[in-house]
């Protein structure tokens, strides 16, 4: 009896003394911005600062938002907050945002996005750091050469005709059907990326269930609780989610990528077949031994990944934006015109990039409406920010909250209003505007994007006259809870044929 109460006791003493560990544990890790004298936000254990990033997903835009405009009200220009127990430094100085981003950028190679070895299909580009990374970087960046552009420019236009067909027999049924045009663009761009990365046609206007379109749901939209806690893990416990070989890619995109892949590259390599892809560059480089099958998966799935959603959001938010403002899109449609009558009606890549007023409209929806609304990078080397006494160490991650910098008033005059004049002349360097990012980790698909988004933009505008439907509320509001920028609730348009 004895011996069993003295076993209940030090049971007992032994929770105690591991719940005081814990309690002082989070203590030490929730002093480490007081330690360091640096101005910060008060967490909350277990989630820290970042309350709102749980269970569905991560709208780091609108919390890193809430925590610039915190910081930059007390006159901070380097504020301190958490993520779970992780320290985290916020940007609000677009000068020391410079310094992380170009300048000392040999400090912060690393973007911080989880990876593990375990689930090759996170090893990517955009996750990967250090040598790893530059290795993969200065491989892929060949790939996005003007030439190399033009080379693919008519596989975009065709699938843009695909999406004015569609668009044309849409309002020839129902010249009052209210028009999901995110849905549309995000049809146009699947089709776009599926034909330049794995060579094929996705037929996303085709059938509505067409794979590569329901992937793409499922990897930005469909959040099933599982994945939410995958996701959480990843975020929260990356050490120990790599141990674990825990993904946070859904199970079914992974399969879906890796035999599409694995099928396109059978197929090649049976026939002999040869494109001007960006598949072709992962497969030569396979032959070469410079990649694994695995990481030609890893790499064709984050070209997916980045290449259509940030797109489609774009181009959906500038036709938001001329559907509010009407003799802005007048204006677009008639340098689109004036072009297109200059060659003849036909667009290639170099007239494109003539539709000057329509390049100002795509420059003005990004700031407005970036796609990606913080950067990330994390401290791979101690460093002490140039001019001030603060100094994070190796592991810290660095937010530069870039939706509410480029809606800035201290920056951009009458932020919130749509104006693309700012962009007629060449913007002052030192203004924070970074929508594709910057420095050496800067968007390696940024020609890309502007050559798939006004490809789009252009068809619809020749084509239609672009309004709001009467069921979309206005002004949108921005999604709490998702990656790339997302409105609260759909948008429907409304086309009329001109
Ligand atoms: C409107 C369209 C797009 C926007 C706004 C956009 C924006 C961005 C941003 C903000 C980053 C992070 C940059 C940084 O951390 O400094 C990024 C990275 C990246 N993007 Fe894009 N992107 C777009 C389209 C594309 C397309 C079409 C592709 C490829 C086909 C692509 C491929 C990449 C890659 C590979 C990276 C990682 C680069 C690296 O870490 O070295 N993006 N993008």
């Amino acid at each position: 009896m004895m011996v069993e109460m003295e076993a209940v006791v030090i049971g007992v003493i032994n929770i105690l003394t591991g719940i005081v560990l814990a309690v002082l544990y989070v203590q030490h890790c929730y002093s480490y911005w007081k330690r360091r004298n640096v101005p910060y936000l008060t967490p909350k254990f277990p989630l820290g600062n970042h309350h709102t990033l749980f269970p569905k997903g991560i709208s780091i835009g609108n919390v890193s938002r809430e925590f610039y405009n915190e910081f930059k009200k007390k006159g901070v220009k380097l504020g301190g907050i958490y993520m779970g127990l992780q320290p985290q430094l916020v940007v609000t100085d677009p000068l020391l945002a410079k310094n992380v981003l170009i300048t000392d950028y040999q400090h912060f190679d690393d973007r911080g996005i989880y990876k593990t070895k375990s689930a090759p299909i996170t090893v990517n580009i955009f996750a990967q750091a250090g040598s790893e990374w530059k290795n993969a970087r200065s491989k892929f960046t060949p790939t996005f050469t003007v030439a190399k552009m033009k080379s693919m420019f008519d596989t975009v236009r065709k699938c843009s005709e695909i999406m004015e067909q569609h668009l044309l027999e849409t309002v020839d049924e129902d010249s009052n059907k209210d028009i999901e045009m995110l849905e549309v663009m995000a049809c146009f761009t699947t089709d776009v990326i599926g034909a330049v990365i794995f060579g094929i046609d996705c037929n996303s206007f085709k059938h509505h269930d067409a794979e590569f379109r329901k992937m793409g749901r499922h990897l930005f939209e469909e959040f099933h609780y599982i994945d939410g806690l995958k996701l959480f893990l990843t975020i929260y416990l990356p050490t120990v989610s790599d141990f674990f070989g825990v993904s946070n890619i859904q199970t079914g995109v992974t399969d879906f990528f890796t035999n599409s892949v694995k099928e396109a590259v059978e197929y090649r390599e049976k026939t002999g077949m040869k494109r001007p892809d960006f598949l072709q560059t992962l497969l030569d480089m396979k032959a070469e031994g410079k990649l694994t099958f695995d990481e030609v998966v890893g790499q064709a799935f984050l070209f997916f990944a980045a290449g259509f959603e940030t797109s489609s959001n774009a181009g959906t938010m500038c036709l938001y934006e001329l559907a509010l403002q009407q003799d802005l899109q007048d204006k677009v449609r008639a340098n689109i015109h004036s072009i297109l009558n200059k060659y003849d009606g036909e667009v290639t890549y170099d007239t494109l990039n003539e539709m000057k007023y329509l390049n100002q409209v795509f420059e003005e929806t990004l700031r407005l409406w970036p796609p990606v609304s913080t950067l990330t990078r994390v401290c791979s080397k101690d460093y002490t920010f140039p001019g001030t006494e603060v100094s994070i160490e190796k592991g810290v991650m660095v937010l530069v909250p870039l939706l509410a910098m480029q809606r800035d008033p201290d920056y951009w005059h009458d932020p919130l209003k749509f104006d693309p004049d700012r962009f007629e002349d060449e913007i002052d360097k030192n203004l924070p505007y970074w929508p594709f990012g910057e420095g050496p980790r800067n968007c390696l698909g940024t020609k890309f994007g502007y050559m798939q988004v006004k490809m789009g933009i252009v068809q619809i505008l020749k084509n239609f006259k672009v309004t709001l439907s009467p069921k979309t509320k206005v002004p949108v509001q921005l999604h709490p809870e998702t990656f790339v920028l997302h409105t609260t609730e759909t948008i429907f348009f409304r086309l009329e044929k001109i």
